[in-house]
């Protein structure tokens, strides 16, 4: 996954990204920390598509991102009910893009009674592994966690985050962490940069 110099900013805004690079190979899990407010979701907005870089690009193997179909640049970010269509049951939600697998659920502990529900009738973390489920297709090349674990206790995010790593592995998959949460990177990841320094 490379992405190249490029340039971002809202509007008519201060510039947020400038001149930035990054390149994560596939099935490295890197972790991306940084101040509030200094452009990381921003980051992982562009990288998975949802807005365009001002100046610049984001290559996947060598190719743009498509524009129809599966996005292999998957983003799971802080808020799910955000994420999901409210008028959908969450069995509708979890297969949008794919099927994910009885073990694959079981991994991130969803419970078959949550399929015949609505977003409502969930509990953020109960309706954050959906999310999860619904982006580890063996499609998604890039795994975008933006704060993904950041409203659950810690051992919930423990099983959340060892389904996606053994899923990650299995399918060489590339994760970018973004946190706050420095030992959480830590132990997560095989290397972790600083927006900072990365942004000139
Ligand atoms: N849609 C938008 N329109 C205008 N400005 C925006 C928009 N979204 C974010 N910003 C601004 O862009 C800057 C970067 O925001 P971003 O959410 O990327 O930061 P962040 O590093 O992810 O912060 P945090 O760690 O608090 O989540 C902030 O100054 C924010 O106010």
């Amino acid at each position: 996954m490379k992405l190249k110099i490029f340039f971002f900013r809202y509007g008519k805004g201060p510039w947020i990204l400038e001149d930035y690079d990054l390149e994560l190979k596939s099935g490295e899990v890197v972790g991306l920390s940084g101040p509030s407010g200094i452009g990381k979701s921003t980051l992982a907005r562009i990288l998975a598509g949802y807005v365009l870089p001002y100046k610049g690009s984001v290559r996947l193997q060598g190719k743009d991102l498509p524009r129809k179909g599966f996005n292999p640049v998957q983003l799971v970010f802080q808020h799910p009910e955000k994420a999901v269509n409210p008028r959908w049951q969450l069995e509708k939600t979890l297969n949008e893009g794919w099927t994910p697998d009885e073990e694959l659920l079981e991994s991130l502990g969803i419970e078959k009674a949550w399929l015949k529900r609505w977003p409502n009738e969930l509990s953020g973390g109960e309706l954050q592994r959906f999310c999860v489920a619904r982006a580890l297709s063996p499609a998604t090349r890039f795994l975008i966690a933006d704060e993904m674990t950041t409203m659950l206790d810690a051992i919930t995010q423990a099983q959340l985050w060892h389904a996606v790593l053994e899923r990650a592995e299995k399918n060489n998959m590339a994760v970018l962490v973004i946190s706050h949460d420095g030992p959480l990177l830590e132990r997560l990841c095989h290397r972790i940069i600083d927006f900072t320094r990365t942004n000139h």
